[in-house]
């Protein structure tokens, strides 16, 4: 922009004569001394405006006329009259040194294009080289091109700061320049660029346009665009091979700018640089998510769906994403990827397989191993060794995942890559990744962040456990901790919130609950002192999943999808499917719901003592869910007590979640604690009312409905106790039956809430950067 404008006013100073008015040509060198690009645009532009500021004035040779006389300001002004030519010398002194600087500014322009050139070429050659099958490892397939990405050098090795990759281009602009005239013709010319800092390897890959699956068609800027950058005057239409600049058509230099053309239509760079630049700009990194469950494959939780949505969120910003899970079933989507390893758990070799698919943008690395199998309606099953067993395997197993198993033909490689661990399960990742690697130099720039969703769960046993994750001796301080119930223990949340880079809790206000000694779990002092890491997110939805309009679980039965056009038929249509299929009398009642894990945390018994009031009313409840086998039992005998009223479903099934989801008026969630609560957000873009407990995530994401004001989205009451829960309900009901206008306000605010990932995606973004920068 400078140099357009310098040149503009060049230009306008040369042929258009400049101020009009002035009488005088008063000079002041220091103006026209430029230092840089930027002063040039500057001092020119400061001589035109300085007519104002009695500074003298610069006026066209045409408009020069007059006397002169004296100036004090350390400058000095010419007399046509008298000192003609002193006057031309230092106008041709000035217009020299313009030119000068023109020229300049041209050069740095040229140099602009040639870097834009050699960074498009360097593009094309990665892409080249990936299609040609030179990537990877020598266990992937050459022949398998169907995953296409960047991420790595063109020799397959990762682009750190460890490793020092060559990228060559192999054709790059050649300029002539005579005289003052520019001429960029397009010769190629060798050139070698060497990818040596860290800063430089990471611009290179942002810089380099995503690439995308083949079956997908090959979209990158590159593509979009001629090998061969065309310069073009701002009056040309059409493709032009070169175009030359020629001095005496200074107002077309002074116009130029750059033009990719792509046959069909202009690209400005900015336009191109915009297109081709993934959401997350230059800190695009690669992702690796690890976690004990992923939805759709395995979930007994939330934590599945976590694992299933935020990855395809973090993917939708350009990062490139990784979800290493266990392989405990057999699925259809993952592929064997030949790749064989082992791990050492409780000194035992373990051997590995890995499995891979790649699904919305996002590679999916499935561990197979004895150990995993058949495990896959009892991801927790066994005694508390196996479990340990289980998560040391696959935290071992998870880390090197990025140096043995190619997603696409291409391994991520360890640089530019963040680790995200979550609840205790994984909390050894970080662990090990500091023990076993970064203590040794390797994996320097992997970071790691734990995401916690729920403390309640810590990895604890007795310090002896502490044998079976082969750490270095001295590690195990880390994990000892004492309390005064257990008393000394071994505790692997301790150990993973200390050694991870960043810690994520699933909502602002967990982020707060864990520092107190009440909602920390005997955690708060360790989360306290580490809290300089903490940052709370609240969870997203999956909106491609958890969606009324498209929702496959509403296509069949008498279910119907609905938008926010059509909720009211659609919803009374899901209602009396449900009644339907629950054996349930088909009628315009309030239906109220709860899902979720039967154990202390959901609240359960509040239900359980608010019982008799709720069935009093006349409504339908129906609960789903499957737990602890007391809560079970008492499912069960509400629906036997009242069976023209209660539904109690003990079970797990995703699709009686989604149905009661889009059927019922009301979901209850009085938890005790809920670190951030999916069902809640799933209910309220079903237009379904969360009657919840103002605790964690609940009370950040529903906020109490107003009447006065017509805001709000449900009832949240300050303390877990069931007369609470009572008040809150009546309140609900009452606006059900009497206040049709704010239930459908209620409704409809709630359904135009923005729940999904990307936001989140996007706060997960930046504490990734903070990661990434930390040592
Ligand atoms: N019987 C059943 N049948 C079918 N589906 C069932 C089901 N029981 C539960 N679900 C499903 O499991 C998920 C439960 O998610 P939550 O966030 O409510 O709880 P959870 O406590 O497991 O997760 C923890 O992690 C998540 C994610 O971070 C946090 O939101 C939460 O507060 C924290 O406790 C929902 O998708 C729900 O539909």
């Amino acid at each position: 922009m400078a140099s357009v404008c310098s040149l503009h006013v060049y230009h306008s100073l040369l042929f258009h004569g400049g101020a009009s008015s002035g009488k005088r040509l008063a000079f002041d060198p220091s103006r026209l001394q430029l230092q840089s690009t930027g002063d040039l645009c500057g001092s020119v532009c400061g001589m035109r405006i300085g007519r104002g500021f009695g500074n003298g004035v610069l006026i066209g040779r045409k408009e020069r006329r007059g006397l002169g006389v004296g100036r004090k300001d350390g400058g000095f002004e010419i007399e046509e009259d008298d000192e003609d030519g002193d006057e031309k010398d230092v106008a041709d002194d000035a217009l020299r040194a313009t030119i000068r600087k023109s020229k300049k500014v041209l050069e740095k322009q040229k140099n602009l294009l040639e870097k834009i050139v050699a960074s498009r070429k360097m593009v094309s050659s990665l892409e080249s080289s990936v299609l040609s099958g030179q990537l990877g490892t020598d266990s992937y397939d050459r022949n398998d091109t169907s995953y296409l990405k960047v991420g790595q050098t063109s020799n397959g090795e990762a682009l750190d700061g460890e490793h020092e990759s060559v990228v060559s281009s192999d054709n790059h602009t050649h300029s002539k320049m005579t005289g003052s005239a520019t001429m960029i013709d397009g010769d190629l010319v060798k050139e070698e660029r060497k990818v040596k800092t860290r800063s430089q390897a990471e611009s290179s890959i942002a810089r380099a346009p995503k690439l995308v699956r083949k079956e997908d068609g090959l979209k990158t800027a590159s593509s979009k665009v001629t090998t061969t950058p065309v310069l073009e005057t701002s009056k040309s239409t059409g493709f032009k091979g070169a175009t030359e600049f020629k001095d005496e058509t200074l107002e077309d230099l002074v116009e130029a700018k750059v033009v990719v053309v792509d046959g069909e239509h202009e690209i400005t760079p900015d336009q191109e640089k915009e297109e081709s630049l993934p959401l997350a700009g230059v800190n695009v990194m690669n992702v690796i998510i690890v976690a004990a469950e992923c939805a759709p494959w395995f979930k007994t939780g939330g934590l599945g769906d976590v694992a299933g949505a935020l990855p395809k969120a973090l993917a939708r910003r350009g990062h490139r994403v990784m979800v290493v899970v266990p392989r405990y079933g057999e699925y259809t989507e993952p592929q064997a990827t030949g790749v064989h390893k082992h791990y050492k758990v409780d000194g035992q070799d373990m051997d590995v397989t890995y499995f891979h698919a790649y699904i919305d943008g996002v590679d999916f690395v499935f561990i197979d191993s004895p150990i995993f199998r058949h495990r896959q309606n009892d991801v927790y099953g066994g005694n508390r060794q196996d479990i340990l067993k289980r998560m040391i395997l696959l935290c071992k197993a998870a880390i090197e995942v990025p140096w043995h198993v190619p997603c696409g033909g291409v391994c991520y490689g360890d640089g530019n890559l963040v680790f995200i661990a979550n609840d205790w399960h994984t909390a050894l990742l970080p662990v090990y990744l500091k023990a076993n690697y970064r203590d040794h130099g390797l994996m320097k720039y992997s970071r790691s962040v734990l995401v916690i969703h729920n403390i309640a769960h810590q990895g604890r046993g007795p310090v002896e456990d502490f044998s079976l994750t082969s750490l270095p001796e001295h590690y195990i301080d880390l994990f000892k901790l004492y309390d005064p119930v257990g008393g000394e223990h071994f505790n692997i949340f301790a150990a993973g919130i200390k050694t991870a880079d960043q810690v994520v809790t699933v909502s602002r206000g967990y982020s707060w609950e864990l520092k107190t000694s009440e909602g920390g779990w005997g955690l708060h002092e360790i989360i306290n002192e580490n809290d300089w890491k903490f940052q709370g997110i609240v969870n997203g939805i999956d909106t491609k999943d958890w969606n009324p309009e498209v929702d496959i679980h509403l296509k069949s039965d008498g279910y119907t999808n609905y938008s926010l056009e059509t909720f009211k038929t659609g919803k009374a249509k899901c209602k009396a499917a449900l009644q339907q299929e629950l054996g349930l009398a088909v009628r315009e009642v309030p239906i109220i719901a709860f899902i979720g894990r039967l154990d202390h945390q959901k609240g359960v018994d509040l239900i359980a003592d608010a019982m008799h009031w709720i069935v009093g009313n006349d409504l339908q409840v129906i609960l789903l869910g499957t737990g602890r086998p007391d809560l079970e039992e008492m499912l069960k005998k509400f629906e036997r007590e009242h069976h023209d009223k209660v539904r109690g479903w003990v079970g797990f099934s995703v699709k009686m979640a989604h149905r009661i989801t889009a059927a019922a008026d009301i979901l209850m969630m009085p938890s005790r604690f809920e670190p951030c609560g999916l069902n809640q957000l799933y209910a309220m873009a079903y237009g379904t009312v969360p009657v919840v407990h103002a605790v964690g995530g609940l009370r950040d994401t529903v906020r109490q409905f107003d009447p006065f004001s017509e805001s709000g989205y449900g009832w949240a009451f300050d303390r877990a106790e069931s007369n609470q829960l009572i008040n809150a309900l009546g309140n609900c009901l009452k606006t059900y039956w009497n206040y049709k206008d704010s239930w459908e306000g209620l409704q409809r605010r709630g359904m135009t809430q923005d729940l999904s990932w990307d936001n989140a995606a996007v706060q997960y973004e930046e504490v990734l950067v903070a990661a990434k920068y930390q040592w």
